[in-house]
Formats: C-alpha cells, structure tokens, sequence
C-alpha cells in the first residue's frame, strides 16, 4: 500500500479518506485537491480484498469523518458515457453468491447477509448537483463491484438485468465500503467512466480522459465536503 497525505499540516476536525486502487488514479484525485490538507489519498491495490484491507488499516491509523472510493471504471452503455463520472447511490458487490442450476443467486439470496452498502445520501445529492453546476457530466446509480471485469456482451446483459438500476462497475467499492462501515462513517463512491461494460477492448479504453474527469470532480469535493 502506498500512502499520499495531500500537504502537510493541522488536521482538521474531520478528515476524509480518499481510496485508489493504482497510484494514477491516487495522482489525479491529488491533483485535484491542489495540496488541500482535510484528504488523506490511498492507493491501496486493486480488488475488493485490496480495497477493504487497504481501508481498514488506513482509518486504524487516523481520524476520519467520511471514506471515499474513487478511480476509473466500466459505464454501462446508456447510463454512463466514457468520460463521465458516477456518483454510488448503493455498493453492490455483484459476484459475491453461488452458482446454482436455475443460475446465479447473490450471498443476499442465500441467506449470509447483505451485498450492498447503501452511499451517504445526503452527501450523493450535494456532490452530484455541484458537479453538475461545474458542467461536468454526472449520473447516480449502483455501483456494482466485481472480482473479474466484465469482458463479453452477455455478461453486460446478465449483470444489467439483475441489476436495473446499475450505471458503472469496478472492482473496489464493496470493499471499501465495508471497512467504512464497520467504523459507522459515510462512505461514496466516485468513478469516472474509461470504457464501456462490454466485450473487452482494452486499446479503446480512454484512461487519460477518465483520469482527467477524476481530477476535475476531486475539485469539487473541495467545495462540497
Ligand atoms: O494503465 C494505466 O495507465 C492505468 C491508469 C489508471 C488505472 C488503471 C487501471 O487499470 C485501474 C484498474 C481499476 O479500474 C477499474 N475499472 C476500470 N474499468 C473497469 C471495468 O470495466 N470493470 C471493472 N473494473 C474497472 C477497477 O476498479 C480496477 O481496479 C490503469
């Protein structure tokens, strides 16, 4: 794990933890706050397992009043263009469940507990409408989190229609969610859209856009958190 403080610094009363997966997207959010001392930036490694121990240890070591996870991720088509952000409503951890022969059943399904960590709803409207204000491209939906990403239309179709209200997937969310929880803080996810969930075209990810788009929204988290 690698650990940026924005600048050095009083903390103030209440802190906010950003977590990457990969140290560009840790680069792009600090760009963004242009050296505000409130965020703490984590890259914590890609992967829910990444994510929530990354999280864990992080706010076992400081203060904090709000978590956010934030990096690039897949849109789905006609909710969330390449280049646009995604605000959480909910953390879905879309893969965590079993197999069965009438299909997939969710870990909720069987009976081992929720997979999913509703976002600060408050926070989500305040957030979603000030990036509007700044003409940047936003929606509010599910964010689902995935151990392997989407790589084939059929797995878009399946993961859309067991999840209507799904604007992107990535692989963190959950995650960090659920570390955030079990300390009872507010948790968001922000993303912004690199490629589309769908059959996999690796070249046609549009990563420096979506770094872009990710350091533009971090400066608005500065008016709004
Ligand atoms: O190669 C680079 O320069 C580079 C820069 C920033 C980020 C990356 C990543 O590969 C980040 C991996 C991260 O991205 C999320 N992600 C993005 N698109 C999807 C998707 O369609 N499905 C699932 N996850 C996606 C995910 O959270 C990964 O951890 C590379």
């Amino acid at each position: 794990m690698t650990s940026t403080q924005a600048m050095e610094g009083q903390p103030p009363a209440s802190r906010i933890l950003i977590v990457t997966a990969v140290a560009a997207e840790r680069d792009a959010v600090l760009h963004g706050l242009r050296g505000s001392s409130r965020f703490d930036v984590v890259a914590a490694g890609a992967g829910t397992a990444a994510a929530a121990a990354g999280t864990a240890a992080a706010l076992a070591a400081g203060s904090y009043g709000c978590v956010i996870s934030a990096g690039i991720g897949g849109g789905f088509p006609g909710a969330a263009p390449v280049g646009s952000l995604v605000l959480a409503s909910e953390m879905i951890a879309a893969d965590l469940g079993a197999e069965t022969p009438e299909g997939f059943r969710s870990a909720a399904e069987l009976g081992f507990g929720s997979v999913s960590v509703p976002a600060h709803r408050g926070t989500v409207e305040a957030l979603a409408a000030a990036l509007a204000a700044a003409g940047l491209a936003v929606s509010t939906g599910s964010v689902l989190t995935v151990s392997t990403a989407t790589g084939t239309a059929g797995t878009a179709a399946r993961l859309a229609a067991r999840h209507p209200g799904a604007v992107a997937e990535a692989m963190e969310g959950h995650g960090v969610a659920v570390a955030a929880e079990a300390r009872r803080l507010p948790v968001l996810e922000l993303r912004a859209i690199s490629n589309a969930v769908g059959p996999r075209d690796r070249d046609a990810w549009k990563i420096g856009e979506a770094l872009e788009a990710l350091s533009a929204a971090s400066a608005i988290l500065l008016e709004v958190l």
